[in-house]
């Protein structure tokens, strides 16, 4: 077996991974992934102890220990050129011997949960609630950079596709499904579940116009209007999909949980994020401390 050059796994002097300056033994098998690097405080704080603190950039990391569960909480920045960085990384801490630079043949399977932040474009999901994503629709085109398209959901993908019609513009849609054990873990009456939409951007990607004019003149209805096998689109976001194609072409799990702080469709946006993005994290860190499969 061939091993991996040093421009390709790019090793610091240390022995960690290039961007996220992390060793094979930093991380644990479950890992929660969150935008904001101030939010990995937000979640440690919870942790019993912690036993790692390294970052680079905007890639923060604590790992530790609740109620005996090894967590890592990592911070992803925003979108999903970022994504890249950060799932390609962590699977080579956990599945890529750094000695001999070689893909190990015993692979582990990580349990990504990320605690996002999102915007509904429902009517009646309300700003401050739980949102579960189902699937992932990509807006962003970085599946398009993998060569196997066969975890994606492609009947999804056609019907989309169809319904949207924005071919005209260059945008290409991907829709990966999130991991079917991991969403048991987190369902829940009080959680609100559907199909989010990753998108490229915040303001122009996302249909926001503040001064300048957007090209796709349709954009929120054209998602809204979209309904596949009794599921419609809920809400938008700038990571999801990225974690869930790149997780199931590498055999990971992943589910990602959203804290709704916009209404696209009432045109309101909360006035207290932060509580919100609390409860959320207690409601996960819960749902994982006392599930003994994750
Ligand atoms: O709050 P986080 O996790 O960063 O998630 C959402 O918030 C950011 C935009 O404000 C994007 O990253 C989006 O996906
Ligand atoms: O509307 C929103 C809110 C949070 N994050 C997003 O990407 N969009």
């Amino acid at each position: 077996m061939s091993s991996l050059g040093s421009s390709e796994l790019i090793l610091n002097p240390d022995g960690s991974i290039y961007h996220l300056n992390l060793l094979p033994e930093d991380i644990a098998e479950t890992i929660i992934t969150v935008g904001d690097p101030e939010r990995v405080h937000e979640v440690s704080k919870y942790f019993d102890s912690i036993e790692i603190r390294k970052g680079k950039r905007e890639f923060l990391t604590h790992t530790g220990h609740l109620s005996r569960k090894r967590l890592t909480v990592i911070s992803t920045g925003i979108g999903t050129d970022n994504i890249d960085i950060v799932l390609n990384e962590l699977d080579a801490l956990a599945n890529i011997d750094f000695p001999s630079r070689q893909v190990k043949n015993k692979k582990k399977q990580l349990g990504i949960i990320r605690i996002g932040t999102s915007g509904t474009i429902r009517p009646e999901i309300p700003i401050d609630s739980f949102l579960m994503s189902t699937s992932a629709i990509g807006l962003d085109g970085l599946l398009h950079f993998y060569e196997d398209s066969s975890h994606r959901n492609r009947a999804m993908e056609k019907a989309l596709i169809k319904h949207l019609d924005w071919g005209g513009h260059h945008i290409v849609p991907y829709v990966v499904d999130s991991d079917a054990h991991l969403r048991k873990v987190f369902v829940s009456p009080d959680v609100y579940s559907g199909i989010t939409v990753t998108n490229s951007g915040f303001y122009g990607p996302q249909g926001r116009i503040l001064r300048l004019a957007p090209k796709v003149s349709d954009f929120q209805d054209k998602l809204a209007s979209f309904s596949f096998e009794g599921q419609q689109i809920t809400n938008l976001e700038m990571e999801t999909a990225g974690i869930y194609g790149l997780a199931k072409l590498m055999g990971h799990k992943a589910v990602s949980l959203n804290a709704i702080l916009a209404n696209r469709a009432t045109a309101e946006f909360s006035t207290d994020g932060g509580k919100t993005i609390d409860s959320l994290i207690k409601f996960a860190l819960e749902r994982l401390v006392n599930d003994p499969s994750v």
